[in-house]
């Protein structure tokens, strides 16, 4: 499945978050994603600016869309995204998440994004509230609501981030919107259940996923939580 709307299916989608994949033997990690339940390959880009951390870029991202057989989830927190939208479309994104914040003309962006074939996400930091969207939820395709502060992989779950999924839920669902929510940062299997709940439709998990000694049975809690 690639996209689903709320309204047509629960949808419980899965994105292995690669930041935490083994660097040093990434192509057995992509197999194995591939072989798994998962749904997505979620792709951290950090441009040590915007977050205070560095991770890959477009080089990788090429590599990996060679041998993945899902979607590429690519989740940007880079300074001013709009500058590669067409960069990371060439390098296989299939959806392309910017973040609210490191976006001066952020309806200008999602234009961009569609206009190259690919599906639109906007990130919110834990700061920001779900709201600051209204004017864009029936633009985009996904929402994804930081739950813990980006840049790192491995952090503490903020308990605050359900009551902004619920939060949303409700204002997509009043809207006539079709948007998906995504929720990325410390998500594991006690707290999965808990967030397709209060109404995500897709999990990342990075830590929780490829620290586990079995990383695809871990997947498949994650989509039977
Ligand atoms: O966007 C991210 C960090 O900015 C990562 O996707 C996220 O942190 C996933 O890692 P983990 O599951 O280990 O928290
Ligand atoms: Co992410």
């Amino acid at each position: 499945m690639f996209f689903c709307a709320k309204t047509d299916i629960m949808a419980k989608l899965v994105s292995p978050s690669m930041l935490s994949a083994n660097f040093l033997n990434l192509e057995n990690d992509i197999k194995m994603v591939n072989d798994s339940e998962a749904d997505w390959f979620h792709l951290d880009v950090m441009d040590g600016m915007y977050v205070p951390n560095i991770s890959f870029g477009l080089p990788i991202v090429k590599q990996i869309n060679k041998i993945a057989k899902k979607p590429l989830d690519v989740h940007l927190m880079i300074a001013q995204p709009e500058r590669y939208i067409k960069d990371f479309k060439a390098a296989g994104a299939d959806i392309l998440t910017i973040h609210y914040e490191a976006s001066t003309h952020l309806h200008r962006s999602i234009q961009a994004i569609k206009a190259e074939g690919m599906k639109a996400g906007v990130a919110i930091n834990p700061h920001t509230n779900v709201t600051l969207l209204e004017d864009v939820l029936k633009d985009i395709d996904m929402v994804l609501i930081m739950s813990v502060n980006p840049g790192f992989g491995g952090q503490k779950f903020i308990e605050q981030s359900i009551h902004k999924i619920k939060r949303l839920r409700m204002e997509i669902e009043s809207s006539g919107a079709q948007t998906m929510i995504q929720v990325d940062g410390g998500v594991d299997n006690t707290n999965a259940a808990t967030l397709y709940d209060a109404g995500a439709d897709c999990l990342v998990a990075g830590s929780y996923v490829f620290k586990a000694n079995d990383p695809q049975e871990a997947i498949s809690l994650l989509k039977k939580a």
